[in-house]
């Protein structure tokens, strides 16, 4: 029998799969076919989730292990923003260490326990690294641009502009009123861009952000291999540095800046230092449900055999967010 857990960060949800837990490590292939059906949200597991978080031990100094983000369809992003939340509690409480390195594909990035946002509602800071903001890291093609910053895209719209920063997974940024949150713009784009395109042959992730006050934004994302989710915590954060490049005056680096989602909220803080951008994402990491079950049955998506203890920790995040 093996555990799994059922894990969100601002109800990004994701199930977390530890191969150290395992007799053999599951084969990448494998993990990514099981992913497609246990984050379905009719015929998964728990009402499905937006990916699998794949934990492993890790060689590199100071990192209690390794997190692969697998997303929804099956392909591997190079980083997740809430998920490394959870991924850090969970090392956390394995290892009984607050302050340490997780291993992502691109970088091992610090991470540390915080004061809980609410009653059980655990916290933990995530650094996002690295920011690069040029075609390569992305790729982007066909837009005549090397860099996107607060640039106009006809290609893509006739009126928004648009920054893109990889972090390193890639994002597209947008600054919008509430007639384009609200409208079909950000799922038709999403949708034109994380299919077979001739802008972002890799797919990207879209943000469209709502300036609420200085400081504070509203941040809805349409997520490569996923669709729609409750928020994006790698979203959340290049959007926080796309505000602090594009709107100076309404954003002030010393304070950390709230940003409200679909699915709760979290603080970034976003620092320029050395001619270098920092930012960090602060935000809940909820255990929902913890999952037991056979290797057989979970390798065979046989979910209906899992026995599933319910942590209670979800009703004390409705209360947190009911409360914002
Ligand atoms: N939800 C994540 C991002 C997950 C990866 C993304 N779908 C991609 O393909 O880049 C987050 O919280 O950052």
């Amino acid at each position: 029998m093996v555990q799994l857990l059922k894990v969100h960060g601002s109800e990004n949800h994701f199930f977390i799969l530890d191969q150290t837990l395992f007799d053999k490590p599951i084969p990448m292939p494998k993990i990514q076919k099981l992913a497609q059906k246990i984050t379905n949200s009719e015929k998964g597991l728990l009402n499905g989730a937006d990916g699998i978080l794949v934990v492993d031990a890790s060689q590199h100094p100071d990192c209690l292990g390794k997190m692969v983000v697998v997303n929804a369809d099956g392909s591997i992003a190079s980083m997740c923003g809430n998920g490394l939340r959870t991924v850090s509690r969970y090392l956390s409480e394995k290892y009984k260490q607050n302050n340490f390195k997780v291993e992502t594909l691109n970088a091992d990035l610090k991470v540390s326990k915080q004061a809980d946002f609410g009653n059980n509602v655990p916290a933990f800071s995530v650094e996002i690294s690295p920011i690069r903001f040029n075609a390569d890291a992305f790729p982007f093609d066909n837009l005549g641009k090397e860099k996107i910053v607060n640039t106009k895209l006809p290609a893509l719209s006739d009126k928004l502009l648009f920054t893109a920063i990889a972090v390193p997974n890639p994002h597209l940024i947008s600054f919008v009123e509430d007639e384009d949150l609200n409208n079909d713009t950000l799922k038709n784009l999403g949708t034109k861009l994380n299919q077979k395109n001739p802008y972002f042959p890799d797919g990207v992730n879209i943000n469209f952000a709502k300036i609420i006050d200085k400081n504070t934004l509203f941040v809805k994302t349409f997520e490569r291999g996923v669709g729609f989710t409750n928020a994006c915590g790698t979203g959340m954060s290049s959007t926080s540095l796309a505000f602090l490049i594009n709107y100076p005056d309404l954003c002030d680096e010393t304070k950390d800046i709230t940003v409200y989602n679909p699915g709760g909220m979290v603080k970034t803080n976003v620092r320029r230092l050395n001619n270098q951008y920092q930012i960090n994402l602060i935000g809940n990491a909820t255990v929902t449900h913890k999952i037991t079950i056979s290797e057989q049955a979970l390798l065979e998506e046989n979910f209906n055999s899992a026995q599933i203890i319910d942590t209670g920790e979800e009703k004390d995040y409705q209360k947190f967010i009911n409360n914002l």
